[in-house]
């Protein structure tokens, strides 16, 4: 039995029925409207929204919400109805009721009751609108007070959200693809369709089916409400089920008076009392949506799911399904962009227009010949999983990913045309690709392209989306805490099948993000097929696939007294403090590292990507995606920026040094008596056994915090300075800095202080090539020291056998406590560092090397006998005394110890 199962049954109005009658009607169709269509002058037929006066300003917006998980849809309705009605004051009635149904019930005639149900049991309300759904988000259902946050997936569940809307007025409305305007008809059409002038800036709130997707009426939709309503938001979500057992269903009801022009059509008409307008069953086909009127807004934000891991190239021979070749295509400049519309004018086709410009470009710029070689996918696709980095290279192999630009079928008018050369209105439709896809002669895909359309291959990972993730709910606690402009009073997070434990491995993990970023207010959601809403404040709406959109919702007016406070106190107190911390702000820019961070984490897991990121802003979505304009990307922090430019530089410089060479030239240096490798394990455990701590002198030009130190810098003079005195005395190793940008270094002052000192010697940089290890050893290092963040575990493992392979041994620095789990499981790791500086701002904070040592870490490294360095900001004898009673047997000394005039005192002093 499939309680959603039934098809849907149009039947004419009982109030006109000659509506049934008429076909299919693109302007005014009577069904969706009441009889009497209004004509564009007409508009507004229906009562203005009350302007809102002092008086009635006192008055709050009150949204409450609740998740009942009981195992029986009447049982868990009455719970979810009763619970989110005790969070409402005493006297307020509701105005609107959201219900969000998990398909997982099965009784057909509980479902057939749900709307009379709630009927029952909320008399007042105006409205009932709601969708079946895979799984649902919201508090749980206590009295009272709003209980716990939670994704409910894969078990029953009901969330039903009440509000009351002071100086709001409720317009529902339901569309048929049949029956609704066209995306190309003038805005004039959709407003006569609609009856609401765009002057009222109606906020649309809107659940589709995904039938009325596939029949593209919610294109016509998207686009159309674009056009009229352009000042309006548009928002909501596409029905949803847990499995494919049942059908994806939407209903509504609404007690609009016969007199109004906004009463809700009819689709059930059999079960509907004379007098009142419903539709009070399910429908597997259309849109139903409410126009809110007056005091109220929303404002959104989308964290995506997957991201683009290829060149964009641009189909040039194709059938109906199949791509035969591609070339490489570049993304078009503002230059071309002109060009594209003066093109425009004369163009028949948008395809041809694409086609054209291509070719332009081609002899103009002279695109490099290899570049526009045609090639077919397949050896696209197998280039692809050579070249892009072990992680990046598993994940398109576990999930194959492919985006079509859509802009060139849907937008083939002139007009159209030269707002398809912004990047910002291009769309990109993904699907994965099934193994099969891959035939002789072509990639088969399900969605229809032809020649001219551009291509690119997606990943879809857990660590993009947590990012993504991590970044928006920094934005949205940041808005929650400053913009006074607008308070939202609850929150939607509508959000696709795929995320939740799918994506993110454990359930609870976006509202547990949402609660450490402070949220605390109403909140309510579901997983849907799909999410809609504006990808940028003020531009385009779209509809989204695996992403979460979260949809803020409250007064317009910033005067209307607030009801909730959504952020709570402890929050914004840290906030603050982290603000203070990072000189204002604690806005991160969003790209591409892998940073897991939140205000509850001082020691986030930094992990960024090797390769460095030449791609747009990872957007997303495994069914329909849209494309961000093509940001140049800028690094979220300092360690991103040093990667960045190291990889650029190392990249050169392999070219010149082949690592064939250096590998033949580090034999024969190892075999000189005079380069013998220093043992620094054995320099440091012989030191922390006769003075209880092993100290690391560090030698460098410049630092990142304080510039130039050393204006006359002797890398030689400066080791053996330090290790004057012997292991006793002195230092266990001094540390050289050989990056050349941030520390004025270079690969030669190994060699010079290898010559100063008796001592090892460790080459400090970002390692991010095998080559720069065994450059490094050429030069006189005896060991390096590894950037955990920067290394995944295979290339941290990869590289320690290196360090082996060549003798030099190896430190690896870390941030985290996942970092140092991540040591704990690697062969070879005899030595870490905690760095306690903040890769945002590089300032320390040498309570991270006491967090991040517990009895049970220390304990665990002891038994591996991994000696531990602590690293940054240890000035004092104090700090000293506190790293070392926390468990640290080391300490690299930091730049206040070089600048001193005297560094054999400093260091004396540090260990009084
Ligand atoms: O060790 C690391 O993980 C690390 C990674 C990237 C940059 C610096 C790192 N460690 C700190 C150091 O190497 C120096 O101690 C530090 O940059 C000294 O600079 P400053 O604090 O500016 O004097």
């Amino acid at each position: 039995f499939s309680p959603l199962g039934s098809h849907l049954r149009l039947a004419p109005r009982h109030d006109d029925s000659s509506a049934h009658l008429r076909g299919p009607c693109r302007v005014t169709s009577s069904r969706s409207l009441s009889c009497v269509s209004p004509s564009p002058s007409s508009a507004p037929s229906v009562p203005p929204a009350s302007v809102p006066t002092a008086q009635s300003l006192s008055v709050p917006q009150r949204w409450s919400s609740a998740l009942s998980l009981k195992a029986n849809l009447t049982d868990a309705t009455a719970d979810a109805v009763e619970a989110a009605r005790s969070q409402l004051p005493q006297g307020v009635t509701p105005d609107l009721a959201i219900v969000h149904a998990c398909s997982l019930y099965s009784s057909k005639f509980q479902w057939d009751g749900l709307v009379p149900q709630m009927r029952r049991m909320l008399p007042d309300v105006k409205a009932i609108i709601g969708t079946t759904t895979g799984g649902n988000i919201g508090r749980s259902a206590e009295r009272e007070e709003p209980g716990e946050a939670q994704e409910a997936e894969g078990v029953p569940s009901v969330s039903v959200t009440l509000a009351s809307l002071p100086d709001v007025t409720i317009k529902p409305f339901q569309m048929l693809a049949s029956e609704i305007p066209d995306k190309f008809d003038p805005a004039e059409d959709w407003i006569s369709y609609l009856g609401v002038p765009p002057s009222d800036v109606p906020l649309f709130f809107m659940y589709s089916t995904p039938r009325f997707m596939r029949l593209q009426g919610l294109d016509n939709v998207i686009i159309g409400l674009d056009q009229a309503y352009p000042e309006s938001k548009k928002v909501g979500g596409l029905a949803s089920t847990f499995g494919a057992s049942s059908s994806p269903a939407i209903f509504a009801w609404s007690a609009m008076s016969s007199s109004s022009n906004f009463n809700m059509t009819a689709l059930w008409p059999e079960n509907v009392p004379a007098g009142e307008i419903s539709l009070d069953t399910f429908a597997q086909d259309g849109l139903i949506g409410l126009m809110l009127v007056g005091d109220i807004d929303v404002r959104t934000r989308l964290a995506h799911g997957c991201r683009p891991v290829s060149d964009r190239f641009r189909i040039t021979k194709c059938e109906p399904h199949k791509i035969v070749e591609i070339f490489k295509d570049e993304p078009p400049s503002p230059q071309k962009m002109v060009d594209l519309e003066e093109l425009s004018e004369t163009a028949q086709s948008f395809a041809a227009l694409q086609g054209a410009n291509a070719e332009k470009r081609m002899s103009e710029d002279g695109v490099g010949a290899a570049d526009t070689v045609p090639i077919d996918p397949w050896s696209e696709y197998t280039r692809l999983t050579y070249e892009l980095d072990d992680t990046d290279a598993n994940l398109i192999k576990k999930a194959t990913m492919l985006g079509v630009e859509q802009v060139p079928m849907q937008l083939p008018s002139p007009s159209d045309v030269s707002q398809a050369s912004s990047a910002a209105s291009s769309r990109y439709l993904v699907e994965e690709l099934p193994k099969a896809s891959f035939r002789e002669g072509g990639l088969l895909i399900q969605q229809p392209i032809q020649e001219g359309q551009t291509m690119r291959f997606y990943v879809r990972d857990m660590y993009g989306a947590q990012v993504d993730l991590s970044e928006t709910l920094q934005r949205l606690a940041y808005d929650l805490d400053e913009d006074a402009t607008f308070r939202p009073e609850g929150l939607f997070v509508l959000k696709g099948l795929d995320r939740g434990r799918k994506l993110f491995g454990k359930g609870n993990y976006e509202v547990e993000k949402l609660r450490e970023w402070g949220y605390d207010g109403p909140l309510m959601g579901f997983f849907g097929d799909g999410a809609i809403g504006p990808m940028i404040k003020g531009g385009n709406t779209y509809l989204y696939g695996s992403c979460s959109l979260f949809v803020e919702i409250g007064p317009k007016n910033p005067d209307r007294t607030r009801a909730s406070t959504p952020m709570n106190e402890t929050t914004r107190a840290r906030l603050r403090e982290i603000k203070r911390q990072r000189g204002g702000s604690f806005m991160v820019s969003p790209f591409t590292s892998k940073v897991d961070y939140s205000p509850d984490n001082p020691d986030p897991d930094i992990t960024l990507p090797r390769r460095l990121v030449n791609v747009a802003r990872p957007v997303s979505i495994s069914t329909i995606e849209f494309s961000l304009p093509e940001l140049a990307p800028l690094p979220s922090h300092r360690l991103e920026e040093m990667v960045w430019s190291k990889e650029m530089e190392v990249d050169r410089l392999r070219d010149r040094y082949p690592m064939s060479n250096l590998m033949y030239q580090v034999g024969e240096y190892n075999l000189r008596p005079a380069n013998r490798p220093r043992d620094l394990y054995g320099s440091l455990c012989r030191q922390k056994a006769e003075r209880g701590v092993a100290l690391v002198g560090e030698c460098m030009k410049a630092s990142p915090n304080h510039g130039i130190l050393k204006a006359k810098y002797d890398p030689k003079a400066i080791a053996s300075t330090y290790a004057d005195g012997g292991e006793r005395r002195g230092v266990a190793a001094v540390s050289v800095h050989i990056d050349n940008k941030y520390y004025a270094g270079n690969f030669d002052d190994l060699g010079a202080a290898r010559r100063g000192s008796t001592v090892p010697i460790i080459a400090s940089d970002i390692f991010v090539y095998a080559w720069q290890i065994v450059r490094a050893r050429l030069a006189g290092a005896d060991a390096v020291k590894l950037v955990a963040a920067v290394l995944s575990d295979r290339d941290l493992q990869a590289f320690l056998k290196v360090c082996e392979r060549i003798s030099v041994q190896a430190i690896v620095s870390v941030s985290s406590r996942e970092q140092l789990e991540r040591c704990l499981r690697l062969d070879g790791c005899k030595i870490v560092a905690i760095n306690n500086l903040n890769f945002w701002d590089m300032q320390p904070d040498v309570h991270r090397t006491t967090r991040l040592l517990t009895d049970e870490m220390r304990r665990r490294l002891k038994e591996k006998e991994i000696f531990v360095l602590s690293e940054g900001g240890v000035d004092t004898a104090e700090e000293l005394r506190a790293v070392v009673s926390a468990g640290a047997d080391g300490v690299i000394l930091s730049e206040a110890v070089l600048r001193d005039a005297d560094p054999r005192s400093a260091i004396e002093r540090m260990l009084t």
